[in-house]
């Protein structure tokens, strides 16, 4: 007795944590809301009763076939109602009310499955999607910290863990069990005591099975959640750093590091596999000894066409019950094993509630135009204890062209990242003509266009690539002729095969690194920036590209605000004022001329550089 209530307390303690998980997730789907949780309950209600009525249709059939009597009973009632007490015109009646019965109840049951499996199924959908939107919009410095294995995971097995194997898994369990109730009621109006034996011998069965296999199914549910991280740990340097494995000749060992999480989650699937089965032969094995322990029972106790009749009844019961049994096992089991990924996803809600995500859409009319100010900015990163900066005030004049110089660690990313939006000062304003970036990021990243070291291209076509982010039937080609002119690439786009519809990247054509820079202005001049930011744009290319590219820039001169972040002096020679940072601090501001002169620590820098 202690065991049962100690097993019944644990198993109350697992469901309440369980359905609070189930709560906390939930926020992910928002259409998980409405009344459709009531009428999937209340469905399975109607299909147990239709159950119940499909099994208590046999009643009749078996007491025509063990009595032949077709004058007393139901049996009576429908023969006066057919007009005939032929045997077997009523046998053939009786049997084909049974076929319809279990027809309709069938048909019905799969027209529910289909609706119930459309609405789950969505709503994974709808999770995994809401996941990414809260991952993509997550502030950049969260983003920078977390594992992209991790995400993949998360996204990808955690999700339909929680939705499909916990969710999903929980309203079937709900009605198997209604349906097994359902059933047992019936056979407790024909024979209370054999459903009882049967009932309990079932029942001890069950829970005992169940319990037992519950530490070993979370223990590989657990392995197979951190093997699958470690999986894309390996998959993904071996892809996206695939030069650098080829270079330090580290593929193979990644595809062994990758081999091996696999295996890790081959043996974790086998065992939950397997420990999702033995329950199935666990119970076949009670069935019969229920089915015995019951013919006995019913044997001792009455007639032996009463007893015949009531294992008739159960035997059709068992029809139904014993697939039913089985699935509630294994549903039982997988639902078990999606708690690994349910309380995954309940942490990273969790984590996400205190979050708050970035708009992309505007919220006021402002138009960011003027000086770029950052005003006494104090930046500390969130891994460091000592500011970065702390205090920096500088300004980047409205027209101009601006660099940013410094050596390594001077704090130059740091700058453009605040300047950005990207990270958040604890003190001091970044404004744009006077107003803060921070009251409409959106709007402010209106007016900037970005160019990065590494262009990121897209396997799509080269007019698909400039015009990135806009749909393809809204691009303006006008837009899209003026940009490949101020980018200087309207040779090299005649000499492409299909000209602007040519496919970039991967897949198509392979483009130089000057080129690819080249892409990359003519994307950030598509947006018709106000503020054109040059990040590191030049680090990778060879001298002469180098200056090739920085004579595209300086020909953009004065018709917009343009900041460059630069190691290399040689391109930011020519602009109009230069910031040398050193240590989070500006050290000196001039043109280089005026740097030269005024400051030992940039000459040092440029002597090291040697440029004259
Ligand atoms: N995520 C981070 N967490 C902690 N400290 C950081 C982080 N990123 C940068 N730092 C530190 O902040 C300082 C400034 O770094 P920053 O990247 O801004 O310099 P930088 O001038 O751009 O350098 P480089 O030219 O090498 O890119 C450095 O001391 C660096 O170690």
């Amino acid at each position: 007795m202690r065991v049962s209530l100690g097993a019944t307390v644990a198993l109350t303690m697992t469901g309440s944590l369980m359905l609070k998980n189930l709560l906390r997730v939930r926020v992910l789907a928002p259409s998980s809301r409405g009344p459709w949780i009531v009428l999937a309950i209340l469905g399975s209600i109607a299909l147990a009763g239709l159950d119940t009525l499909g099994v208590a249709s046999m009643l009749p059939l078996m007491q025509v076939l063990t009595s032949q009597d077709t004058t007393s009973g139901i049996p009576g009632e429908v023969s006066r109602w057919l007009g005939t007490d032929d045997l077997q015109a009523l046998v053939v009646s009786l049997a084909g009310v049974v076929a319809i019965a279990f027809l309709i109840k069938s048909v019905v049951f799969v027209a529910f499955r289909w609706w119930l499996l459309g609405r789950t199924t969505r709503l994974t959908a709808e999770a995994s999607a809401e996941l990414m939107r809260r991952y993509v919009l997550s502030p950049y410095t969260l983003h920078k910290e977390r594992s992209l294995p991790e995400i993949y995971r998360n996204i990808g097995i955690a999700v339909p863990q929680a939705f499909n194997q916990v969710g999903l898994g929980i309203l079937t369990l709900v009605a198997d069990l209604l349906t097994l109730a359902a059933l047992a009621l019936v056979l407790l109006v024909v024979s209370p005591l054999a459903t009882l034996v049967a009932v309990l011998v079932l029942a001890t069965a069950s829970l005992l099975v169940q319990r037992s296999m519950k530490p070993a199914l979370m223990k590989a549910s657990e392995d197979i959640a951190s093997a699958d991280i470690s999986g894309w740990a390996a998959l993904m340097p071996g892809l996206d750093g695939f030069r650098e494995a080829r270079l330090t000749s580290s593929a193979t060992s990644l595809v062994d590091a990758f081999l091996d999480a696999k295996m890790k989650v081959a043996h974790g699937q086998r065992r939950t596999a397997i420990l999702s089965e033995v329950p199935k032969y666990v119970l076949e094995i009670t069935f019969i000894i229920a089915i015995v322990a019951m013919t006995v029972v019913l044997f001792s106790t009455g007639t032996p066409e009463e007893a015949l009749v009531t294992l008739g009844v159960f035997a059709a019961a068992s029809l139904r019950m014993l697939p039913t049994l089985n699935r509630v096992t294994a549903t039982a089991s997988s639902i078990r094993a999606g708690t690994v990924g349910l309380d995954i996803l309940a942490r990273v809600t969790d984590e996400f509630q205190a979050i708050a995500p970035h708009n992309e859409s505007r919220v006021s009319h402002h138009e960011y135009e003027g000086d770029i100010d950052l005003d006494g900015v104090v930046y500390t990163y969130p891994s460091a204890t000592n500011p970065v900066l702390d205090g920096l005030t500088l300004r980047i004049s409205h027209g101009e062209t601006t660099a940013l110089v410094g050596a390594s660690g001077a704090g130059k990313s740091t700058v453009l990242d605040l300047v950005l939006g990207l990270i958040t000062p604890q003190a001091g304003a970044v404004r744009v003509g006077g107003h803060l970036i921070a009251d409409d990021l959106a709007a402010w990243y209106e007016s900037v266009g970005v160019v990065p070291q590494e262009v990121y291209l897209t396997n799509t076509s080269l007019r698909e690539n400039i015009a990135y982010g806009v749909p393809r039937a809204e691009i303006d080609d006008r837009i899209i002729a003026d940009v490949l002119s101020e980018a200087q690439l309207e040779a090299f786009v005649r000499e492409l095969p299909e000209g602007l519809d040519t496919v970039l990247g991967e897949r198509g054509v392979r483009l130089s690194g000057g080129q690819r820079q080249r892409v990359g202005i003519a994307r950030a001049l598509y947006r018709r920036p106000k503020f054109l930011v040059l990040d590191e744009a030049t680090s990778a290319l060879d001298n002469v590209t180098e200056s090739q590219i920085t004579r595209t820039i300086d020909a953009l001169r004065g018709r917009m605000t343009v900041l460059i972040v630069a190691h290399r002096l040689s391109t930011v020679r020519s602009a109009s004022q230069i910031i040398y940072l050193a240590n989070g601090k500006v050290e000196s501001v001039g043109t280089f001329a005026q740097l030269r002169a005024s400051s030992p620590q940039f000459e040092e820098l440029v002597q090291l550089g040697q440029l004259t």
